[in-house]
């Protein structure tokens, strides 16, 4: 039985797109979704510098599409060539944020106390983190891919503390799926994403924790989001390679909506 949170489509467009190349494909999105359907909600994560173009006028502003980033810094302000805060985020105006992606962990060499930190500070500013977690696949392997998310989850969301499951979303993304075009089937999605929903629990109560969206990302597209949609424990996808284009993306908000 599909769940009944707002189902979250989420893009992250990693590094791709430069200033021109992200307003039209802001421009595309907007024109290709002028509707989103009952029940779902949308949110693109572009580079960092294409942020204000894709919120601006002509870009997602006057759309129902919302806006994410994909990295944050948890110092306030200061010396620290390169990062942005929260506050900048806010100020864009940015309404999610991806962290812990195994893209950052593996080649930026984050740790869990970072994504920690990140998350405590994105809350506290009002930015709700897309909190992201997922097994390389020598752990699947060897069978140990469950108790390694849930690891993950505890290390990063240790002492974080919300009032309620709206202000977090977690999005499971075994490492071996991302742009491999080798999807986990929806079983397998479902019982890490179960898995995580009963770590949740631990950590926030029941209510909370029922009301926390579980993404799938990895090699999502239009052909297999409706398989992982129909899980109880998935809520929606972070979508990669098909956030690139406006039609796939689209029609992925299309499916989320049947
Ligand atoms: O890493 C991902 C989203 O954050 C998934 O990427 P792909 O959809 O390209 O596999």
């Amino acid at each position: 039985m599909p769940s009944k949170r707002t189902r979250l489509i989420a893009g992250n467009w990693k590094m791709n797109n430069d200033l021109n190349e992200a307003k039209d494909l802001a421009q595309a999105l907007v024109a290709a979704l002028p509707e989103i359907p009952e029940g779902v909600e949308v949110c693109v994560c572009p580079p960092t510098v294409d942020l204000r173009v894709v919120s601006c006028k002509g870009g997602v502003k006057e759309s129902p599409i919302k806006l994410g980033a994909q990295n944050v810094y948890w110092e306030a302000s200061g010396a620290y060539t390169g990062e942005t805060s929260v506050a900048m985020l806010k100020s864009v105006p940015v309404e999610y944020c991806i962290i812990g992606h195994s893209e950052r962990r593996d080649y930026f060499k984050e740790t869990d106390e970072d994504e920690n930190k990140k998350a405590k500070a994105l809350i506290a500013g009002g930015i709700v983190p897309i909190f992201c977690c997922g097994e390389s696949l020598e752990t699947r392997e060897a069978g140990e891919h469950v108790a390694f998310v849930t690891a993950q989850i505890k290390a990063g969301l240790e002492g974080v503390e919300i009032s309620s499951g709206d202000q977090l979303v977690i999005a499971y993304e075994p490492i071996w799926a991302i742009g491999t075009g080798k999807t986990a089937t929806a079983d397998d999605a479902q019982e890490v994403c179960g898995a995580i929903r009963a770590t949740l629990v631990e950590i926030f109560g029941q209510e909370i924790a029922d009301g926390i969206r579980v993404l799938y990302g990895g090699s999502a597209k239009p052909e297999n989001i409706a398989g992982f949609l129909e899980k109880e424990d998935v809520d929606g996808a972070l979508v990669g390679g098909a956030s690139l284009k406006a039609d796939s993306f689209a029609a992925m908000v299309e499916k989320a909506g049947e």
